[in-house]
């Protein structure tokens, strides 16, 4: 299930299956379910004593969870403390109603304030000063409203120096569902080995902060029937989303069956970046690959002799595939090329100074925005900051909302990349990629990632597929070579481009066998 709600969509999906359902039966649902994960996890840290585990209930229905799981793990034998920050009277009803389903078992109940808080002394030293094998954090879900503060954000920062494995529930608490941001200003969140999320999967899970603070995210639906969900909007990238443009090559093919790509960019002093895109659309598939430089162009790449080195200004670009921008600079040299290539009618890929020369002149992007043909645009956060004139710390608040939007401007597929890059189109739809880690934060990777989309567009696939496989196989590959101990660190792009092949060639063949079933499960496995 690749499907991402909302906060909002999940309040609907929620308010449909409780008016079907007897009180509380959503919550002993989610109960159940987090006691399982819990109890793998003991299973998983091999404790040698009697296993302790900190329950955190907040005043909420995740609290209710939270209470629910205790009562659940208590009743199981397992000794349980709950550190509670819910007064009865002000609990939802449902989360009431486990509140004292907890009191009536064996776990030990405790109201902690601050570390130094003089009012419960005893209850925080005992909490603060014990060894723990497991934290439960059902302090907030999707009905956080304000940042963390006082004694909840104290154990917070506490829980988070915890060396023991932390399972939260629905959302790591201080995280916001929609967007991966930390509920701020000046907020905190809890960092979860694992979460197990309620109903469906949420965006905030997997972009922004959210990678960090959920660890592996895995779906409880509560055996809400399906019907009850909306069409989403939102969706976790993985092949079963583009493998069907994926085509076996045919037998009577030849180099112009699979495109030329032509990469414009290389100013002075940064030719390098031009050729890795380059090598990377020539691995990736392209059947002719030119690299066209702004300024001086060198005879050839005498580590990829197959790549034909020209003058852009020389260049033909009306029959190839572009990916403009690599190392192009920002000189009016590079202005006029760029204006060119945004009036042809060919697949293009605007990547690095090709998008900060359109963020800088309002005629670029008339032209950007009048182009009929297929555009896709890779901004990082700064990138996508100065195109839409706000900050990037704006960006990274709403990364989907950020990405939408400049699709929507531009007309184009947008990969707004970072920690679970978003693809959006023009219609609103967005995909986050999980795939990829920080072995990728180093020069050149993004270089690389605007070839492979320049590769997939040259040989026919539609815009949002090309950048769903594009940014997926990048993300993959790197995650294979990080897996072979070539990085975190010191991965470098020239690396990547290989793993690459590796893994559209495999992707190919499952494709071709028609394994689509096992891929589906294969991506689950990849993504969680
Ligand atoms: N309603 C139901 O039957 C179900 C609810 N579920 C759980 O319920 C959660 C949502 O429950 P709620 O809507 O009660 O929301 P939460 O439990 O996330 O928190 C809401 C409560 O916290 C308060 N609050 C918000 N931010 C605060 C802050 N920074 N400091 C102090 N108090 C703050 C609010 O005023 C409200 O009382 C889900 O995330 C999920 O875990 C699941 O059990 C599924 C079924
Ligand atoms: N921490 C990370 N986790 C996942 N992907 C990352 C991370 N850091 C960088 N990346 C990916 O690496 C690439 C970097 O691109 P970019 O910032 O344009 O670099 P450059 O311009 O130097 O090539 C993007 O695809 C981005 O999504
Ligand atoms: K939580």
């Amino acid at each position: 299930m690749n499907e991402l709600y909302t906060v909002a969509e999940i309040r609907q999906i929620e308010q449909a299956a409780l008016a079907g359902l007897p009180a509380g039966t959503l919550m002993q649902r989610a109960g159940a379910a987090a006691m399982q994960m819990a109890l793998a996890m003991l299973d998983n840290a091999s404790i040698a004593s009697a296993p302790r585990v900190l329950v955190l209930a907040g005043p909420g229905n995740n609290g209710g969870d939270a209470l629910d799981v205790a009562a659940r793990l208590a009743q199981a034998g397992i000794e349980v403390t709950v550190a509670l920050y819910a007064v009865a009277e002000r609990q939802p009803q449902d989360a009431r109603a486990a509140l004292g389903r907890a009191q009536a078992g064996a776990a030990t109940l405790l109201a902690p304030g601050d570390p130094g808080d003089s009012a419960a002394p005893s209850a925080a030293g005992s909490i603060y000063q014990r060894h723990w094998d497991l934290v439960i954090d059902g302090l907030f879900g999707i009905g956080l409203a304000r940042p963390l503060a006082g004694a909840m954000r104290a154990m917070v920062e506490f829980i988070n120096t915890l060396p023991c494995q932390v399972l939260a529930l629905d959302i790591p608490s201080g995280l916001d569902a929609d967007t991966g941001d930390i509920v701020g200003p000046g907020g905190i969140a809890v960092r979860a080995h694992r979460t197990i999320t309620f109903i469906a999967d949420k965006p905030g899970l997997h972009t922004c902060h959210g990678r960090d603070h959920a660890g592996q995210v895995s779906i409880a639906t509560l055996d809400i029937d399906p019907a009850l969900l909306p069409p989403a909007q939102a969706f976790l990238n993985g092949p079963i989303l583009f493998a069907d443009a994926l085509r076996p090559r045919p037998q009577n093919s030849h180099k112009g069956s699979f495109g030329d790509v032509a990469v414009l960019g290389g100013a002075h002093g940064m030719q390098g970046a031009p050729i890795l895109a380059a090598r990377a659309a020539l691995h990736c598939g392209a059947g002719r690959v030119f690299a066209c430089f702004v300024d001086e162009a060198p005879g050839y790449d005498p580590a990829q002799p197959e790549l034909m080195c020209r003058h852009a200004g020389d260049f033909d670009f009306s029959k190839t595939t572009v990916v403009a921008g690599p190392g192009s600079g920002g000189a009016s040299r590079a202005n006029e090329l760029l204006a060119r290539v945004l009036d042809l009618p060919v697949p293009l890929v605007l990547d690095a100074d090709a998008l900060n020369l359109v963020a800088a002149d309002r005629a670029l992007q008339q032209r950007l925005a009048a182009r009929t043909g297929a555009t896709i645009l890779t901004p990082h956060p700064l990138e996508a900051a100065r195109l839409l004139a706000v900050s990037a710390g704006v960006i990274q608040a709403d990364r989907l909302a950020a990405a939408r939007q400049l699709a929507a401007r531009f007309q184009a597929i947008v990969i707004l990349k970072g920690s679970g890059s978003v693809i959006a189109r023009p219609d609103g739809s967005v995909a986050i990629n999980p795939s990829g880690n920080p072995a990728l934060a180093t020069a050149g990777t993004g270089d690389v990632l605007a070839g492979v989309c320049g590769a997939l567009l040259a040989q026919h696939l539609p815009p949002w597929q090309a950048a769903l496989s594009a940014a997926w196989l990048h993300g993959h590959a790197a995650d294979r070579l990080v897996e072979a101990g070539v990085g975190p660190v010191g991965l470098s792009a020239s690396e990547l481009i290989p793993a690459i092949r590796t893994a559209l060639n495999a992707l190919n063949a499952l494709c071709t066998l028609g394994a689509l079933g096992a891929l589906g499960a294969q991506i689950t496995v990849n993504a969680h």
